[in-house]
C-alpha cells in the first residue's frame, strides 16, 4: 500500500497575496497537486452538487445511456474509458461530462441535461457550481501568475480566460469489484491537459499521486482527504508554459472496496491561446523545452488518444 504525502495548503483568504503566491509556486514545483481553503465555494452547494450526482448516476442504465456522450458531453458507462491511453485495461469508472456554458440559454448548448421533469435543479445546481469554480480557479490562476514573476492578470491579458474551455466531470466509482475486475484502476494513471484541475471528492480515499513518472518502480502516494478543502492540480499546459517548472502530476484512482463520488472541474484555456514558453521559466541553459501550441491543438489531440 502507497504511504501518504502532505500536500501544501494554501489559505485563499491570506491577507498576504505574495506569500500565498510563493506557497502555490512552491507546491507547484514539488507537487503540482495542493489544497485550497477559503476558496468561496459554498459546502452546501458542494452537497447539492453531489446529490444531483448520485440521484443521476442511480438511474437505471438505459436511461443513463439515453444521454450517452456526445461532442463530449453527457454520459459515459463503466468500462467505456481508460484514462491512461496506453493501458490494456479499462476504467471502473462511470462520468458525466457538463462542457462551456455560455452567457444565455439562447446560445448554441451542445451539452446534454437530465430531464427537468425528473430532475428540477440539477441544470441550475451544475450551473451555480460551475461558475463559483470558475471564479476561484482565477483567483488560484492569479496566485500562480503572481508566482512566476508575472502580472497577477497575465492569463487574462493573455487572452486564455476570455471564454475558457470548462469542463466538469462527475465522477462515480463503484464499491466492491469482482475478480474479472482485477487490474482494473477506477481511473487509470494520468495527467490532465489544461491549464489547472479543481477537485472535490466525497471523502472516500483512492487518489493516488506519483511525482516521478519517469521514475522506475513508480512510487505512487495517497493524497488524503481534508474536509472543506479542494484539492488543485496542475494540468500538461501549465506544464508546458512553465517549462516543467510546474508540474502536470501523473494521477489514478485505485479502488479501496467503497463506492466513492468525486467531481472534476478542469479549466483549459481558450481555444485560441498559443501556449508558448513563459520567460522567466527559460534561460540560454534551460531553453524551451516544447515549441509553442494553439490550446485546441493540444487539447483535441489529448482527448482523441483518450477516447478514440
Ligand atoms: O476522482 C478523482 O479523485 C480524480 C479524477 C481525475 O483525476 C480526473 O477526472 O481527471
Ligand atoms: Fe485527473
Amino acid at each position: 500500500m502507497a504511504g501518504g504525502v502532505d500536500l501544501p495548503v494554501v489559505d485563499l483568504a491570506s491577507p498576504d497575496p505574495r506569500a500565498a503566491a510563493a506557497s502555490v509556486r512552491q507546491a507547484c514545483v514539488e507537487h503540482g497537486f495542493f489544497y485550497v481553503t477559503n476558496h468561496g465555494v459554498d459546502g452546501a452547494l458542494i452537497e447539492a452538487v453531489f446529490a444531483e450526482s448520485k440521484g443521476f448516476f442511480d438511474l437505471p442504465m438505459e436511461e443513463k445511456m439515453k444521454l450517452q456522450r456526445r461532442n463530449y458531453r453527457g454520459y459515459t458507462p463503466p468500462y467505456a474509458e481508460k484514462l491512461d491511453a496506453s493501458s490494456e485495461f479499462v476504467d471502473l469508472k462511470e462520468s458525466f461530462y457538463i462542457g462551456p456554458i455560455g452567457e444565455s440559454d439562447l446560445q448554441n448548448d451542445l451539452n446534454q441535461w437530465p430531464s427537468e421533469e425528473c430532475f428540477p435543479s440539477w441544470k441550475e445546481t451544475m450551473k451555480l457550481y460551475i461558475a463559483t469554480v470558475l471564479d476561484t480557479s482565477k483567483r488560484i490562476l492569479s496566485l500562480i501568475a503572481l508566482g512566476l514573476d508575472l502580472d497577477a492578470e497575465f492569463f487574462h491579458k493573455i487572452g486564455a480566460l476570455d471564454c475558457p474551455s470548462t469542463f466538469l466531470r462527475l465522477l462515480h466509482y463503484p464499491g466492491e469489484v469482482n475478480e474479472s475486475d482485477c487490474g482494473n484502476y477506477g481511473a487509470s494513471a494520468h495527467s490532465d491537459y489544461g491549464a489547472i484541475t479543481l477537485l472535490v471528492t466525497d471523502g472516500t480515499p483512492g487518489l493516488q499521486i506519483c511525482r516521478e513518472k519517469d521514475r522506475d518502480p513508480q512510487l505512487w502516494e495517497d493524497v488524503h482527504h481534508i474536509d472543506g478543502a479542494l484539492i488543485v492540480n496542475i494540468g500538461d499546459l501549465l506544464e508546458r508554459w512553465t517549462n516543467c517548472v510546474f508540474r502536470s502530476t501523473l494521477h489514478r484512482v485505485v479502488s479501496v472496496g467503497k463506492e466513492r463520488y468525486s467531481v472534476a472541474f478542469f479549466l483549459d484555456p481558450n481555444y485560441d491561446t498559443v501556449v508558448r514558453c513563459i520567460e522567466s521559466c527559460c534561460s540560454e541553459a534551460d531553453p524551451p523545452r516544447f515549441p509553442p501550441i494553439r490550446s485546441s491543438e493540444y487539447i483535441t489531440g489529448r482527448i482523441n488518444s483518450t477516447y478514440k
